[in-house]
């Protein structure tokens, strides 16, 4: 079984997809950690996010391991954890463009296609390009307000500059992230974490 979870920046995907991964006992991969990890590498060495070739060997050279773990996705180089340099305003502001480059969408792609089923896994394009095959789809949505309200507990801008980021990046992000057509669409500003998990587990099969 492979669940989807997609949608728009701060819907609640990673939040959403690790609490029913956990109620449902399995691995969840967050795609946006690759990406985000590649634009840290490139931002950390100097190199350009407008070409792959350079940071594609850089990435060959010293590969990045995503780590589905229980407790939450990490994201290591050699010996290196680099997940909690992954959300910042740096990495934001640089990701979008590092994600346009068809030669590392390939690369994060095949990262995610190296994990067994059954698992979640979310991110922009889960159930359109990478898993089209998928059991179940869901997408995320919320308003830029509430979702920059959410955000703005984890950065250090104001509300405002933060919703300004959240929309230039959805727009940024736009010709990935179009819903799967057989997408279940959630508008997660309409409950609490815990309703939004709760509605996606009553889509899926009980844990056995
Ligand atoms: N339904 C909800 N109600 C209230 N808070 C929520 C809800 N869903 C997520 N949150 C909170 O909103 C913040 C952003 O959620 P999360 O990081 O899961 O979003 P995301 O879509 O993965 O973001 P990004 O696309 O930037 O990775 C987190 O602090 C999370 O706890
Ligand atoms: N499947 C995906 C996932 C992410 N991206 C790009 O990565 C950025 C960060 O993703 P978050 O889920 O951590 O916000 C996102 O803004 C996209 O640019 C993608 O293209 N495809």
């Amino acid at each position: 079984m492979i669940v989807t979870i997609d949608g728009v920046a701060a819907s609640g995907k990673s939040s959403v997809a690790s609490g029913v991964a956990r109620r449902l006992q399995l691995p969840y991969v967050s795609s946006g950690l690759l990406y985000r990890a590649a634009a840290l590498v490139a931002l950390d060495e100097g190199l350009p996010t407008d070409r792959a070739e350079p940071l594609l060997a850089s990435l060959e050279a010293q590969p990045v391991e995503l780590r589905p773990l229980p407790e939450g996705n990490e994201v290591w180089r050699g010996s290196q954890d680099l997940t909690e340099r992954l959300h910042t305003s740096e990495v934001d502001g640089s990701v979008s463009a590092v994600a346009q480059l068809q030669p590392l969408r390939e690369w994060v792609n095949d990262h995610l296609r190296q994990l067994p089923p059954p698992f979640v896994a979310e991110g922009r394009d889960m159930g359109t390009n990478v898993f089209p095959q998928a059991e179940y789809k869901f997408y995320l949505t919320a308003s830029p307000r509430v979702r920059a309200e959410r955000r703005v507990q984890e950065r250090t801008a104001d509300l405002e500059s933060v919703e300004a980021a959240l929309v230039l990046r959805d727009a940024r992000d736009a010709r990935q992230s179009a819903p799967a057509p057989d997408a279940r669409h959630i508008d997660t500003g309409l409950g609490n974490l815990e309703q939004v998990i709760a509605k996606v587990l009553s889509y899926l099969p009980d844990p056995a």
